[in-house]
């Protein structure tokens, strides 16, 4: 083959590829995306059940799924990602490939990511800032939530496991916690914009949670049939 015969050859091929993939894609690539994200243990699949009301796997033994989920909730697409950051028992160079396997999927997927929700546990937070802190780098929730603000991927907190906090304890935790993410207290005037709080083992916070997904999927459907 000459190279300009090879070429032709490429291009053909690249194009063949393409129309091939394209070809692929279902209606679920399609529709608009949530994903959740969050550190290991913290509820993401508990949460993904709730919603999808699908059998997903909860409890677990931390970090062991690398697999990225999607179900397909009607009128969007609900994504559980692995979990990030430390998990006993799993080497460093395993957590940073989970972290860049996100961190890619995201920005593969952003023009249909209408939502994220970052969910944290309400219990363990505190220390890992504090930890994090001690050696001058950026929690990766915080990180994880600076990269969504900055996609513009609507992230929402989810405040998770607040049964395992003592009543009295509430508002002084809470507020620190919404101050970590750059919102001053009081954390109750976060309330309806990026901050949810639940119980999801008892299924409390699923309602406000749905009602911010609405939203961005309402949004999205608002401004594409605009079109
Ligand atoms: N106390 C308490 N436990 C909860 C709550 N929500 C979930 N859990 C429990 O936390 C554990 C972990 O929940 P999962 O939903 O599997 O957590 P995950 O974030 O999907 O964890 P990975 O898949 O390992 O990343 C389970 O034992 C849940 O029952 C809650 O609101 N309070
Ligand atoms: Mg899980």
């Amino acid at each position: 083959m000459n190279e300009e015969t090879n070429n032709e050859f490429k291009k053909n091929l690249e194009k063949f590829k393409k129309m091939a993939k394209r070809g692929k894609e279902t209606k679920m690539d399609k529709k608009p995306q949530i994903i959740v994200v969050g550190r290991s243990n913290v509820g993401k699949s508990t949460l993904v059940r709730l919603i999808t009301k699908k059998d997903v796997r909860v409890g677990k033994k931390p970090g062991v799924t690398l697999k990225i989920n999607k179900y397909d909730v009607g009128n969007f697409i609900l994504v559980d990602l692995p979990g990030f950051g430390f998990m006993t028992g799993l080497e460093e160079k395993v957590q940073n490939k989970i972290k860049k396997e996100i961190v890619q999927y995201i920005e593969d997927n952003k023009d249909q990511i209408v939502g994220s929700i970052i969910l944290i546990d309400v219990k363990a937070f505190p220390g890992i800032v504090e930890r994090w802190d001690s050696k001058d780098e950026i929690p990766i929730d915080i990180e994880m939530f600076e990269f969504l603000e900055e996609l513009e991927l609507n992230p929402s907190i989810f405040i998770n496991k607040m049964d395992k906090i003592k009543k009295n304890d509430q508002d002084k935790t809470l507020d620190k916690i919404v101050a970590i993410f750059g919102c001053p207290a009081p954390w109750r005037q976060w309330i309806n914009d990026i901050i949810t709080i639940g119980i999801l083992k008892e299924g409390i916070g699923l309602n406000e949670v749905m009602v911010k997904i609405n939203k961005n999927v309402n949004e999205y459907n608002r401004v594409k049939n605009k079109k």
